[in-house]
């Protein structure tokens, strides 16, 4: 008899029909209390959970004893708890290099959009403001030769360091948990705490992981470090950011722009007073979303899970102390 899986994502058919190749799959919308409630049999007997976004917790754990693999379509994986997975023996797996190249761009874009003030412009021009020649009222300020400060300088921190070094010819600052030799020999990057990083980054960067380390580390006082006139650009997790002290610094003028691509909450509620200021620019978590990129992770993740399962965890996993154990 196949193991079964819970699948909560909707996937490409080709992908699904890779799945059942190995594999019976019970597909759910998500992992809500109602849902596992609902199908409460199919959870408990799988051995095998796929998708992204759900969290994933001691309570759903216990509704699932015969688990033995979980596969995030993210390489973020907050929403999961890993020690509790891996005091049942759960391994969990990630997607941890399809998306790199595709969240460096996003965080590319969002430099340059809250630079060029592009939403604003491009929305005046779509108004019929553009009667004459433009005058400073339109003007934004320069990317290239500005100082860059990345804090997380992980896979993307890197693919980010190197758009804005070779194509931008910014001078790069990092802060990371290690020094990072190869950011420092391929982009002359400098380390720095983070304290200094952002009183003297014009674009100050993350893209930190959520742990219980980065919660709120870009609080009301770390803000405050900032320049004047710094744009601060966040596509790791919203959490990282203390929201109600970065609305603060954006109405008071205590930093120029933000450029978001997560929140505290998400969906980011239509009411949030980042919406109302003309400073922000707020993408709905589109870090990695390319078709391209999308399709990979889901590969990936399939692959991933499958290998899991039979035993097979040389890459991908998070916590491969499980897999030594077996
Ligand atoms: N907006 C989006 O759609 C996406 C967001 N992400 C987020 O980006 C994060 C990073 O992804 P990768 O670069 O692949 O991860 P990575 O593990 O390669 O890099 C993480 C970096 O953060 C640093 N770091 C961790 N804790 C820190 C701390 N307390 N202080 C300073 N530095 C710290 C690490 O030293 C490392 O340099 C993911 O965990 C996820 O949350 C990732 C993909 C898409
Ligand atoms: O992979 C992640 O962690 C994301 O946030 C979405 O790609």
């Amino acid at each position: 008899m196949k193991p079964s899986i819970i699948l909560y994502k909707t996937l490409p058919e080709n992908l699904v029909a890779r799945l059942k190749e190995k594999v019976d799959v019970i597909q759910v919308n998500n992992l809500s209390p109602e849902t596992v409630q609902a199908n409460a049999d199919a959870f408990a007997s799988a051995a095998g959970l796929l998708g992204a976004g759900g969290k994933v917790d001691g309570a759903l754990l216990t509704a699932m004893p015969a688990l033995r693999a979980a596969s995030t379509v993210s390489v973020g994986y907050d929403n999961f708890d890993v020690d509790a997975l891996t005091q049942r023996n759960v391994l969990l797996m990630h997607t941890p290099t399809e998306l790199t190249e595709t969240v460096a761009d996003t965080l590319m874009t969002l430099i340059l959009a809250t630079a060029r003030r592009v939403l604003e412009v491009a929305e005046r021009v779509k108004k019929g403001e553009w009667t004459s020649s433009i005058g400073p009222d339109w003007y934004g300020v320069d990317v290239h030769h500005k100082t860059i400060g990345i804090i997380g300088m992980g896979r993307i921190g890197m693919a980010l360091a190197q758009r804005a070094h070779f194509g931008f010819g910014m001078p790069v600052l990092y802060n990371a948990r290690r020094h990072h030799t190869e950011a420092e020999s391929r982009f002359g990057a400098r380390y720095c705490d983070l304290d200094t990083l952002l009183s003297e980054a014009d674009f100050v960067c993350s893209i930190l992981p959520l742990t219980d380390e980065t919660y709120h580390v870009l609080n009301a006082e770390k803000l405050a470090l900032m320049k004047p006139s710094a744009i601060l650009i966040n596509a790791g997790r919203g959490p990282v950011i203390d929201e109600p002290a970065l609305v603060d610094a954006l109405k008071s003028g205590k930093i120029h722009a933000a450029g978001l691509d997560v929140f505290e909450q998400e969906p980011l509620p239509v009411d949030s007073p980042l919406l109302s200021l003309p400073n922000v620019v707020a993408l709905p978590h589109i870090g990695s979303a390319t078709h391209e990129t999308r399709y990979n992770m889901a590969a990936t993740a399939v692959e991933n899970l499958l290998n899991a399962l039979e035993g097979k965890v040389e890459k991908n996993c998070v916590n491969p102390a499980v897999a030594k154990q077996a």
